[in-house]
């Protein structure tokens, strides 16, 4: 299993009382297969995204990544798991405005040491910007810009890649696209896919999904 999460709970400190936002949470995801998150505007979503990224602190319960207990790590080994085998993408592109697309895509794999060259260029063909790789970020549409974050993120063979409402910028043709794109080269690279989304049109597009919704996923 590359994602189990089990009875997980959150609650951030108000300023009378705690409010409680996961109240035992659990789900698993295996390798090549996605699973949709919906819920209401300030269910937990990104929270929960958050926690399986291993950026957050959880109180209770247990998240897995790849078999690793998160409790048991200090945010050091955390860090070093989220770059072996952990991959976001979110509604902002978050393409850095002074790196070419070439260099954007390669960014975090260079980062990490594993870039390969031959498999950047495969993600550059087939998410369509391989005549794109000189131009800068601003000088893309929108959707071309998705595609590159896409690339950049599947570019370190992630086995878990977490995206945040990853359309949430684009029209629907766009976002159509872009997801059947992303959702191709998970299937084929073995990565398990953990998306949040408001879009019934796009839960439905994904293996499994389900709801958050007072605390927890049904
Ligand atoms: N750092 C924080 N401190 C305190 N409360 C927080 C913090 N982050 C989120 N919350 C609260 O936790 C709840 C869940 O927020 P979260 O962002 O996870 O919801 P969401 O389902 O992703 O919402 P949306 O769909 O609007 O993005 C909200 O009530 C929010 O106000």
């Amino acid at each position: 299993m590359v994602l189990t999460i089990r009875d997980v709970t959150k609650s951030y400190p108000g300023q009378t009382v705690e409010t409680a936002v996961l109240r035992g949470v659990s789900l698993d995801l295996s390798a090549g297969t996605s699973l949709a998150l919906t819920g209401d505007s300030g269910s937990g979503k990104s929270t929960l995204l958050h926690l399986a990224a291993a950026l957050d602190h959880f109180d209770s319960g247990e998240i897995g990544i790849d078999g690793v207990r998160l409790s048991e790590l200090g945010d050091g080994q955390k860090a070093a798991l989220r770059r072996r085998h952990v991959s976001l993408v979110f509604q902002q592109f978050n393409l850095i405005p002074s790196l070419n697309i070439e260099k954007n895509i390669a960014l975090h794999a260079r980062l990490g040491g594993t870039w390969d060259a031959a498999w950047g260029q495969r993600l550059a063909d087939r998410l369509g910007l391989s005549g794109l790789l000189g131009r800068y970020p601003e000088q893309l549409s929108g959707g071309q810009q998705q595609r590159a974050a896409i690339a950049r993120a599947l570019a370190v063979r992630p086995k878990l890649l977490l995206a945040d409402e990853p359309t949430g910028n684009l029209d629907e043709a766009a976002s159509t696209a872009v997801m059947e794109l992303m959702l191709e080269l998970v299937r084929e690279s073995g990565t398990a896919l953990f998306l949040v989304t408001h879009s019934n049109a796009i839960a439905q597009m994904l293996d499994r999904r389900l709801h958050l919704r007072h605390g927890t996923v049904s």
